[in-house]
């Protein structure tokens, strides 16, 4: 993480036992990876784990792969020191609560959200996220869909340690490429995206010390010239139908593997990366830096139930 303070913030006397006012959410998605969007400017709400959990689950909450809580840099005590970058902060949790450095496709429905609420237009902005501050292109949409048009993220640089790791399904292995795109990866190549199985569960890794908080876990096949197919078993949320930090790690494995390196050729590598949930475009420059371009959506508002928000103080932490 970027020299990320893991303060956290106090808890605030009105929000233990019910919430009395209601909360807004807005749901949207990225090549059908989809969050629970939580605008709160100034940081007064304090989401716990279990909050996050409640939301995301997709019988008895909202449902989602993850949260996007919306917070002014300046009132968040993780991104206070990027307040002069950037004005919002991602505090992005994975389904199950956890928190994580960086999720691409919610960055990109993060800027979505931005211009939907009016916080900023069709072109440049910086969003903070754990992972860093990161620049977003707002490209402009038609005159049918004025909020349409794809958003690309620059994601930064892979980093590509060299570390051996198998990865398991149903008694089944693979090698796979160690990539770390600020949250780490596994990528897998496989003959056949059905040779994953269910992925009901996370697949098991060796040897373990390598991820010590845990993977993302991608298996990627052919699909023609610099273009790929590819699923994902996301850390804190189990499969999911899109990954942008994975597509970014799936495309940078598949460049080394087919021996290019736009640092030694000065070149760019350009690949398509389908997903269960869509394509994302994925380009690695000569400088290193990675971009990542695709759609976000904002599909719903409303106010989330306050029986989602109770908590016992015994019990959420
Ligand atoms: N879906 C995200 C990645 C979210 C974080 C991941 N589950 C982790 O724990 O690292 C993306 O689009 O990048």
């Amino acid at each position: 993480m970027d020299g990320v303070s893991t303060a956290q913030p106090q808890r605030h006397p009105q929000q233990t036992g019910h919430r009395t006012a209601p909360v807004a959410f807005l749901k949207g998605h990225g090549t059908e990876n989809d969050f629970v969007i939580v605008p709160d400017p100034d940081n007064d709400l304090d989401l716990s784990p279990r909050d996050v959990a409640r939301l995301c689950d997709r019988r008895a909450g909202i449902g989602a792969d993850g949260v996007l809580h919306v917070v002014r840099s300046a009132a968040h005590p993780e991104a206070r020191r990027h307040a002069d970058r950037a004005e919002w902060f991602m505090d992005y949790r994975n389904a199950d609560g956890s928190v994580a450095e960086m999720c691409g496709n919610g960055v990109r429905v993060f800027a979505r959200y931005l211009q939907h609420a009016g916080h900023t237009g069709p072109g440049e902005l910086a969003v903070a996220t754990r992972g860093g501050v990161k620049k977003v292109h707002i490209a402009k949409g038609t005159a049918d869909d004025p909020d349409g048009g794809d958003i690309t993220v620059h994601m930064g640089r892979a980093l590509l340690p060299e570390k051996s790791v198998t990865v398991t399904v149903d008694g089944r292995s693979w090698p796979a490429r160690n990539v770390d795109m600020g949250n780490p990866h596994a990528v897998a190549f496989v003959d056949d995206l059905d040779h994953a199985g269910q992925l009901y569960a996370a697949p098991a890794y060796a040897p373990a010390a390598v991820y010590p908080h845990g993977v993302n876990v991608e298996f990627v096949v052919d699909r023609g010239d610099r273009h790929v197919a590819m699923r994902v078993h996301e850390r804190g949320s189990g499969e999911t139908r899109s990954c942008g930090t994975g597509a970014c790690a799936v495309a940078v494995a598949a460049a080394r593997r087919d021996g290019a390196d736009p640092s030694v050729t000065g070149l760019p590598v350009t690949y398509t990366v389908d997903l269960p949930g869509g394509r994302l475009v994925i380009t690695e420059r000569s400088d290193g830096e990675i971009e990542m371009t695709g759609p976000a959506v904002i599909v719903a508002e409303g106010h989330i139930g306050a029986a989602l928000l109770v908590r016992s103080e015994t019990t959420d932490g």
